[in-house]
């Protein structure tokens, strides 16, 4: 078993963004520039955000947290996104999520710029994504891509099942794999929680790469994969002695692996490189830089 190091390739990849920042800044341009927008107090939103802008200082990038608290209502959020949606010393923008519950997300998601979207969850993004036109690419199903892609793994022709059908990370990575973009012409199965155990059984264990997003710790078991997997984690499942774990049960599903990835240190670390590349992207349209 080989372990998949979001950690190291994330580490890789701000590195190499720093030095195109630094290129950029010698010919005088500003620093990109991300604007996180946290509501409320929520620990593992701090946790999150604070990697955020560790990046951001880390590639180059300015960084700016706003906070609101968690009586802000819809209305007000909205304004301070048109705000930052006209601010033009603001690449990208992300409100964290989740939202308090008086706020629709919807709402909040559809009124960022589209242009300033690096989580890649505004529809335009999500349909041109789809669509295989250039588009922001929700950040974890694209630092899964990178991951896959920074390690060699074949996924061309491959078996790919994913487990979890939300619109921020088994929509659209069923989406990416199957694509013939990205990185593409897998053939790809979506199960999720409703899926039939034994219809899930069946597509798992034939399955040559397996990706989980469903929350829950222990989900993805020895018995349900076959020798030789790949297994991408992308749960986070805080346990009540404070210790964090993804949705596989690694010590013995490890035991099957070609390549697993770690929680922490896998999924996680590849949503903020993601996030960087994106913002990266984002100050390069606004520059006419690429
Ligand atoms: N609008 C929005 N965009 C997001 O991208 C977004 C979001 N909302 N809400 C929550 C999820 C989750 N997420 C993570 C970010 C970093 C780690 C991360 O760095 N994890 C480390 C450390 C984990 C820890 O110690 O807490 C690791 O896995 O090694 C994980 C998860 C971004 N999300």
């Amino acid at each position: 078993m080989k372990l998949l190091d979001g950690k190291k390739c994330a580490e890789s990849l701000v590195a190499d963004i720093a030095r195109k920042v630094a290129g950029y800044e010698e010919s005088g341009l500003r620093k990109p520039h991300m604007t996180v927008i946290l509501v409320g107090e929520h620990a593992p939103s701090e946790s999150y955000v604070k990697s955020k802008i560790k990046s951001c200082e880390k590639a180059g990038f300015e960084g700016t947290l706003l906070r609101f608290p968690d009586t802000i209502r819809e209305a007000e959020l909205l304004e301070k996104i048109a705000e930052i949606n006209a601010d033009q010393t603001t690449d990208g923008l992300i409100v964290q999520l989740p939202l308090p519950r008086h706020i629709n997300q919807q709402h909040i998601i559809n009124a960022i710029a589209p242009e300033k979207d690096i989580d890649g969850f505004h529809p335009t993004n999500f349909g041109r994504m789809t669509l295989g036109q250039k588009a922001f690419r929700p950040a974890t199903a694209y630092g899964i891509c990178k991951l896959l892609q920074f390690y060699e793994i074949p996924v061309w022709g491959k078996h790919c099942v994913v487990i979890g059908r939300s619109n921020i990370v088994g929509k659209p990575i069923s989406i990416m794999l199957s694509n013939d973009f990205d990185i593409g012409n897998a053939t790809v199965t979506l199960t999720h929680i409703e899926t039939p155990r034994e219809l899930l059984l069946d597509e798992t264990r034939r399955a040559d790469i397996v990706i989980v997003a469903v929350g829950i710790p222990g989900f993805v078991t020895e018995d349900m994969v076959k020798e030789g997997v790949v297994v991408i984690d992308v749960g986070i499942n805080r346990l009540e002695d404070g210790k964090i774990v993804g949705d596989v049960d690694f010590e013995n599903v490890q035991k099957k692996c070609s390549w697993i990835t770690p929680v922490p240190g896998g999924v996680g670390r590849m949503t903020v490189a993601a996030l960087m590349i994106n913002t990266l992207m984002a100050y390069q349209n606004n520059f006419d830089l690429v």
